[in-house]
């Protein structure tokens, strides 16, 4: 988008004009004009059409012109702005995506009407999840509640909706620190994992319930704990940005697939002067202003293609990251205000939102994503670690908060030694109890992450399999061939060998799993009874207090927990992905295995070559020419001549000769980056290579066609001239 010196223009940025590689998305952008307060004032923002208006900066030039994927008008209908915004988000999240959008815009521009609806806090007649809504109370809807309640109409009317799980969690930055808007409490914390690409709220509430009415309730519950204070500028102005985040698992029996939606209603950008704040109110506005102003030097960063963002300079942008640049679709919804007074923040609003126009998130198949969740289930973990959360909060409201049912423990002498020794055995007890647990948890995260190892290497061994059958000409599946002595027979007969040592392990460690889960619900059944008795036994502030300690030493037991648990995903993450590099490979030889053999038809029948297979060979040298510039495995030297090119393509294999994958050894090894060390297919197997592992399935049957293919090669296999 350009401005052109003031004068009307035409967009240079609108999402067509966009040059995006696959699986790149341009940040969507809408504007939206908020209803003007005084019906005589001046107006600075004229909406010329669905994606443009016109903005008269006061100055004798003609108003300039501005467009975006949406502009929504002051009679716009919140339904008209959430089925433009929202509602193809929703859908992206329900087939297994993630997905943004995020309100932005000076203070009193509507950017909370538009996500939350008639402010809570103002409405005469507060909302309840009771009472029935109106019709007008309906219409008014913000998009949070929009997004939620299709959410459970899909869910509802799913026949598989007792696999379908959401889950919310909400919360607020206020004064740069983060609060749990659902469990209002003490600020929580920012982490993030090594490499800096997850970012989470520790001990942030995430309630899962299978009741549209419940999280309505819970929505608002959390929008009346919101931070909202009257300014001059706006008398319910949100001194907080709220982050809503709605996260559906559906499981099936293919897999488990994983989508989250983020909303979230920024605080609004003020200008001290104007809204004459002091003191406190002051205050706040410098935080909200210093992270909107990292908002938008990460929006400049990202529209301007550079290679670093600086995410880390506020909560908000260390939070939004993904939204901004991750495996994300994103809407951003602008707000401005139309009355002449609010011109400059309205300016700064159309530029910055401009600037958006250009960000681009890469977006992630959800096959994959859900292939990937089944199978590397990090979820799983999660949920173990939040059980054990649980588990602590629990422990700690009880100590902290109740008090004795019966007040039989105010009766008793505080001195008296007997008591005291009752009391120091039931806290002993207790530790010990959730000593046991802790142990037990770790022996079942770490007896599943052996399981889901166990998985990868079978998959590995279905792949050495499906590998030398392929190249023996058989079918995949058929068993051991026990006559042959040929190598490929020898490597099969192990694999299947391996295939069933691996699959004795792995019935042993479920074993494992389950004897330790019924163990691990002993003993939590035995720490729920002993922390029943700690109320009636706890008579004064100091033990209460000392407790709380113990409480402290078993969060940070769970924080540890919570490492390793995060450990053992990402060995398993690595895992998972040199198995997939090595399908990749497998699946590029056979490509080239292909292109070789259509052209020893074409040379030999001395055909013409098609124009589209002319297309398609260019294609392919372009990206192998493009694949070594970036590995660094070439000169960087673009290919100058035809020939140059031709080099590049698979060789033409004459009629007796093997194609690409003809040398057992060219698969080249990958090295399993975790798990099992002694494996013997590693040390010795029959390409020495095929590390990785993948669970799962096992891989699909050869068709028939390239079967016939492959018979025809087998009986081809003496001669090796090859035309290049
Ligand atoms: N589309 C709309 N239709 C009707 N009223 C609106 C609309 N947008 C905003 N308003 C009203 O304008 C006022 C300011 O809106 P709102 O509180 O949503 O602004 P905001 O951008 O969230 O402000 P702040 O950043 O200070 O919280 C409110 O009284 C709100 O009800």
């Amino acid at each position: 988008m350009t401005q052109n010196n003031g004068n009307a223009s035409s967009s240079g940025g609108s999402a067509s004009s966009m040059c995006l590689t696959p699986g790149e998305e341009r940040l969507t952008v809408a504007v939206r004009i908020r209803p003007s307060n005084e019906s005589n004032e001046q107006k600075c923002v004229h909406v010329t059409s669905k994606k443009t208006l016109l903005f008269d900066d006061g100055s004798k030039t003609k108003p300039m012109k501005y467009v975006y994927d949406h502009v929504f008008g002051e009679d716009s209908s919140q339904e008209e702005v959430y089925v433009k915004t929202t509602a193809p988000l929703v859908k992206d999240v329900l087939s297994g995506l993630n997905a943004a959008a995020f309100a932005y815009g000076a203070t009193g521009s509507g950017k909370t009407h538009t996500m939350l609806g008639p402010n809570p806090k103002k409405a005469a007649t507060p909302q309840t999840d009771t009472a029935p809504k109106t019709a007008l109370e309906q219409a008014n809807d913000g998009l949070m509640v929009r997004a939620i309640a299709e959410i459970f109409e899909f869910v509802e009317k799913s026949d598989n909706s007792e696999a379908i799980r959401v889950s919310i969690s909400y919360l607020e930055i206020y004064n740069e620190l983060i609060r749990d808007l659902l469990q209002p409490g003490g600020p929580l914390e920012l982490r993030e994992d090594n490499r800096g690409a997850r970012i989470t709220v520790a001990g942030l509430s995430e309630v899962t319930t299978t009741q549209r009415h419940e999280v309505i309730s819970l929505l608002l519950k959390g929008n009346k704990a919101r931070t909202m204070e009257p300014t001059a500028s706006n008398q319910t102005s949100s001194r907080s940005h709220a982050l809503l985040s709605v996260t559906v698992t559906q499981s099936s029996a293919l897999g488990t697939k994983q989508g989250r939606l983020f909303l979230t209603d920024l605080a609004g950008s003020e200008r001290a002067k104007k809204t004459k704040n002091r003191g406190k109110r002051l205050q706040e506005g410098a935080h909200i202003n210093r992270s909107l102003l990292a908002l938008g030097n990460c929006i400049n960063a990202l529209s301007g293609g550079a290679r670093y963002v600086n995410y880390r300079d506020s909560k908000l942008t260390r939070l939004l990251k993904e939204a901004l640049s991750g495996h994300c679709r994103t809407v951003m919804i602008a707000h401005v205000a139309p009355e002449n007074r609010h011109r400059d923040e309205t300016k700064n609003t159309l530029v910055y939102a401009n600037r958006a126009n250009n960000i681009t998130t890469r977006m992630q198949n959800p096959e994959l994503l859900m292939e990937e969740t089944r199978e590397f289930p990090t979820t799983h973990y999660q949920n173990l670690v939040t059980e054990l959360r649980e588990e602590v909060n629990r422990l700690k409201t009880k100590m902290l908060t109740e008090r004795p049912r019966s007040g039989a423990a105010l009766k008793i002498d505080p001195n008296d030694e007997k008591r005291r020794t009752e009391l120091r055995f039931l806290r002993e007890q207790i530790v010990l109890t959730f000593k046991q647990q802790m142990k037990l948890r770790r022996r079942l995260l770490e007896a599943e992450s052996h399981v889901m190892g166990l998985e990868l290497d079978a998959e590995r061994q279905h792949m050495i399999i499906s590998h030398w059958q392929g190249r023996m000409g058989k079918l995949y599946d058929a068993q051991n061939d026990n006559d042959s002595e040929s190598e490929g027979s020898t490597a099969i007969r192990s694999a299947w060998n391996e295939l069933a040592a691996i699959e004795r392990e792995m019935k042993r460690y479920k074993d494992i799993v389950l004897t330790t889960e019924q163990d691990l619900e002993l003993c939590r059944q035995k720490g729920v009874a002993l922390e029943d008795e700690l109320p009636e036994r706890i008579s004064s502030d100091e033990e209460r207090e000392l407790l709380g300690l113990l409480c402290r030493v078993h969060e940070l037991e769970a924080d540890k927990v919570s490492l390793q648990a995060e450990r053992l995903a990402r060995q398993g993450e690595l895992r998972r992905r040199d198995l997939q590099l090595l399908r990749a490979e497998r699946q590029r030889r056979l490509c080239e295995d292909i292109i070789s053999t259509q052209r020893r038809l074409i040379e030999e029948g001395k055909l013409e070559l098609p124009p589209e297979l002319k297309d398609m060979y260019a294609l392919y040298q372009q990206e192998i020419h493009a694949s070594t510039y970036t590995s660094g495995g070439g000169t960087g030297a673009t290919p100058s001549t035809a020939a140059s090119y031709d080099r590049k393509l698979p060789p033409i294999y004459k009629r007796h000769t093997p194609p690409s994958s003809s040398s057992g050894s060219d698969w080249s090894p990958t090295p399993l980056s975790a798990g099992r060390t002694a494996d013997p297919v590693e040390a010795d197997g029959p390409d020495g290579l095929m590390g990785p592992p993948v669970v799962g399935p096992k891989l699909p049957l050869i068709s028939a066609r390239t079967r016939a293919l492959r018979e025809n090669r087998s009986g081809d296999h003496q001669s090796t001239s090859s035309e290049d």
